[in-house]
């Protein structure tokens, strides 16, 4: 990029009050044009704040932002942000579900004009969604409530991207990542860079710390709201980044060393205890026969697999096979690929926070309280010492921050998520079922979460986790891959590096095209 180039954006001094908190303290960066720049920093730390504050969504209490070479004043709003060139994905995803895609497509593509509307839009998006997201599998006839949380995902990062009446100059990412697999992830930087050497400039932030230090330029830390420093990626680390963020650097110190994926075993890594089966999940195996898979007491299961491969359908299959009681014992379910049998209850973390997750008009301590109410209560009442426990004991587990009788969605994206997380565990039941349960939170709560897990487990409660985020799944005691719908591989955790996960899900061959839960979730 030229030198002589205006920078796209440089924020100066902007501060952000909501009543007591300071959700941004005097905080300056610049990003410049052509650049791909990440912003870290722990739940709550204000990044999303910031970015909502230049893109004129809300109003900053003080400083200025510049963008491309044009200066406001930070107190005032701006009503159509995207005639500026400014484009962005929030973290909570904001498209409207009873839309068809090509109707939401328009909505974003102000080129989309005349009676051929709905085709010029859909065109323009899928220009993008081809080269983004190859084999991405999504239809223009689709409707976006149709559509998995990736898919959706994908969409408004698409949607950024689109040359519209005025191009993108300043595109704004807030977690773009967090619900996509790795696959789909890689072309997706791919793309930023192609479309950053054009000039375009991108901020992104994600608690998903490799991708920055992977694939972007530069990455500034928040903490506490302010932007405390900078860090180029090419020399950054994991640690490096966390420990400027104010956060313990400790890695999990369960996770299994990194093993050689030429060595995986994929036939014989069955429970090494014989304690009582759980979930029973029964297929067809290619010989006609039945092949069973036993997730056992105690035992932590990864769900992985390339996004829309039937985990996530498998998950939820276990879900309803489930019983109201601990213990008890339902007739088994039935899905496309699977028989499903479950002794016991269970609890559901929600990786669609938004939609699935959080009820959204009730203060935090409801919405953690809301599932463990059956055993808060007597004669009928809940009994509000008993709630105020739990809340306070969950609130000091995952390290939750806040006041627990504010509104849920006046907490950060990534600390709703831990609210969510003390929900499902709260309850104690026999099996916990978590899809991509730590999105959006932060690297040390992260590992938190992953020793509370092995500690849930230790006392006998089962653990099943999908996750896109293959790094986690080393957490697992085993991990079944799943591909086209079906389990392929039975791995260890310590097998289960990023590397051997991707190779199994491609299965050394071409797969189908990503659509087997788009119809469903
Ligand atoms: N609308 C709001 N009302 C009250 N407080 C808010 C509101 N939005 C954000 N906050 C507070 O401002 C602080 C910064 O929140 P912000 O969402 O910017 O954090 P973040 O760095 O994006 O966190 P995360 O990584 O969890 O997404 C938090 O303490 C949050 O509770």
């Amino acid at each position: 990029m030229s030198d002589q180039s205006p920078d796209t954006l440089v924020v100066q001094g902007v501060s952000k009050r909501f009543g007591s908190t300071l959700a941004v303290n005097d905080a300056s960066f610049t990003v410049r044009r052509g650049e791909l720049i990440g912003i870290a920093g722990h739940n709550g730390a204000g990044k999303s704040t910031i970015l909502k504050v230049v893109n004129g969504t809300i109003a900053g209490d003080s400083g200025t932002v510049t963008v491309n070479g044009i200066a406001r004043s930070a107190d005032t709003t701006v009503a159509h942000p995207e005639k500026l060139g400014v484009r962005t994905v929030y973290q909570e995803l904001s498209l409207c579900a009873s839309l068809r895609v090509d109707e939401t497509a328009a909505i974003f593509d102000h080129s989309a004009r005349g009676l051929s509307w709905r085709s010029t839009a859909w065109h323009n998006l899928r220009t993008v969604l081809d080269e983004m997201f190859p084999g991405h599998g999504i239809r223009k006839d689709a409707k976006i409530s149709e559509l998995s949380i990736a898919r959706r995902q994908m969409i408004e990062c698409a949607s950024t991207m689109i040359d519209s009446t005025v191009r993108p100059a300043l595109v704004i990412l807030d977690e773009p990542t967090s619900s996509l697999d790795a696959a789909s992830t890689a072309s997706f930087y791919a793309y930023l860079k192609k479309r950053a050497a054009e000039g375009v400039s991108v901020i992104i932030t994600t608690h998903r710390l490799h991708e920055m230090i992977d694939n972007l330029s530069r990455i500034y830390v928040m903490r506490d709201g302010q932007v405390l420093s900078e860090q180029r990626a090419e020399g950054a680390t994991k640690e490096s980044i966390v420990t400027a963020m104010g956060l313990a650097a400790h890695e999990s110190s369960r996770v299994a060393p990194i093993a050689d994926s030429s060595t995986v075993t994929t036939t014989d890594a069955r429970p090494t205890t014989a304690s009582e089966v759980i979930v029973r999940l029964e297929q067809p195996g290619d010989d006609g026969a039945s092949e069973v898979f036993e997730i056992r007491k105690g035992e932590i299961i990864g769900f992985a697999g390339l996004e829309g491969h039937g985990q996530l359908l498998a998950l939820e299959a276990v879900y309803r096979a489930s019983a109201r009681r601990s213990g008890a014992v339902r007739a088994p379910r039935r899905t496309a690929h699977h028989a499903v049998s479950v002794t016991g209850d269970s609890a559901y973390v929600s990786g669609d926070r938004g939609v699935r997750g959080i009820f959204p008009l009730w203060d935090v301590a409801t919405n953690i309280s809301f599932s463990s109410l059956g055993k808060l209560t007597a004669g009928g009442l809940v009994k509000p010492k008993a709630e105020a426990a739990l809340v306070h004991e969950w609130y000091s587990r995952l390290g939750i921050k806040g006041q627990s009788t504010d509104p849920i969605t006046s907490l950060s994206g990534g600390t709703q998520q831990k609210a969510l997380m003390a929900r499902a565990m709260a309850v104690g039941s026999d099996l916990l079922l978590l899809e991509d349960p730590t999105r959006g939170v932060d690297q040390a709560t992260k590992s938190e979460v992953y020793e509370l897990l092995r500690g849930q487990a230790a006392e006998g409660q089962t653990i099943v986790w999908y996750s896109t985020e293959n790094e986690e799944l080393r957490n697992c005691d085993r991990v079944f891959v799943f591909r086209v719908g079906k389990i392929v591989a039975t791995i260890t955790g310590a097998d289960a590096t990023e590397d051997a996960v991707i190779a199994l899900s491609f299965g050394g061959q071409d797969v189908a095209p990503i659509d087997l839960e788009g119809a469903v979730r």
